[in-house]
């Protein structure tokens, strides 16, 4: 499978080139950064450290699409809505990892869905996509006398908060018992904010170091308390998330697929 990878030179775009190349049955043919950038021309393989490919990293996507059968895409909000629109037109697998996406950018990626297969999610690892299944089994079986709190940490780069996983297992929580995350959801606490409301559920985001990602779902009752939690040590947990992903929408027909869906985990 021809693979073009977004955000070529970031920390997740550098870790999937690698995880392509070391793929039997997928081959890089296409590296892009944002216009301007100052990886433009560079090899994508040497900017991975892997050695030299003959890929060179590019601002021009347009051709690139054009010979490609799927894109990996770990960027900016405003850069996977372009995207999706080239990936629409080109009829070619989409896969989505980017968080921080405002509701219109999900409605122009719903629109984008409608001519090419995208499989969008907040952690493409096993390891977290199981966690939302628990966390929705748990909300289920508990009683909102069980107040779900969500705790994530993320390096200091990170732009986007809460994380895409956190809201993720957010909406594994609400579905779970019933409601939607927006008429529940606390978002930050501070001063004087009153006592808990019942049914609530809270967010709560740590930055620093270079912490990879690391979430807790805590259901705290009366006299006991449920914490699940997963702990991201590497990014290639995500990578190899997304290459199954894009080996799975190939030839799939059109529409809005999660990483549940790729793994098999959907109700
Ligand atoms: N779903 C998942 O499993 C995971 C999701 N993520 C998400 O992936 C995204 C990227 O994370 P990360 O790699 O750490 O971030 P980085 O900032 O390291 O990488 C993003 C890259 O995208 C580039 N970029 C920006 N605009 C464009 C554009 N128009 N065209 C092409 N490239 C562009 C940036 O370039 P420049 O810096 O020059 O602007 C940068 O190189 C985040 O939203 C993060 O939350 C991360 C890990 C796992
Ligand atoms: O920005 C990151 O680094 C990560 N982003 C994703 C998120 O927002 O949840 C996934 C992972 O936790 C790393």
């Amino acid at each position: 499978m021809r693979l073009i990878v977004t955000g070529a030179s970031g920390r997740m775009g550098r870790e999937l080139i690698r995880t392509v190349v070391e793929t039997d049955g997928a081959v890089l043919v296409g590296a892009i950064e944002r216009d301007g950038a100052a990886e433009i021309g560079a090899d994508a393989g040497e900017l991975a450290g892997i050695g030299h490919l003959g890929v060179p990293v590019t601002d021009d996507a347009l051709p690139v699409f054009a010979r490609a059968d799927g894109v990996i895409d770990f960027t900016v909000p405003v850069a996977t809505v372009a995207f999706a629109e080239l990936a629409a037109q080109a009829r070619i697998a989409h896969i989505v990892g980017t968080t921080g996406l405002s509701e219109d950018d999900d409605a122009k990626l719903a629109a984008a869905a409608r001519h090419a297969a995208v499989v969008r999610s907040g952690n493409m690892s096993l390891g977290v996509n199981l966690l939302a299944a628990l966390a929705k089994k748990v909300a289920a079986a508990l009683d909102p006398d069980f107040d779900i709190e969500i705790v994530e940490m993320h390096h200091r780069n990170k732009v986007d908060a809460p994380s895409g996983t956190a809201l993720m297992l957010g909406e594994a929580a609400a579905e779970g018992r019933e409601v939607a995350l927006d008429q529940h959801a606390v978002w930050t606490r501070h001063g004087q904010t009153g006592a808990r409301k019942r049914g609530d559920i809270g967010f709560q985001a740590l930055r620093g170091g270079t912490v990879v990602g690391e979430h807790t779902v805590i259901f705290a009752g009366p006299h006991e308390r449920i914490e699940l939690s997963h702990r991201a040590e590497d990014r290639g947990i995500f990578s190899r998330g997304a290459i199954k992903a894009v080996l799975w929408a190939r030839g799939r027909k059109p529409g809005l697929y999660s990483m549940a869906d790729v793994l098999g985990l959907s109700d």
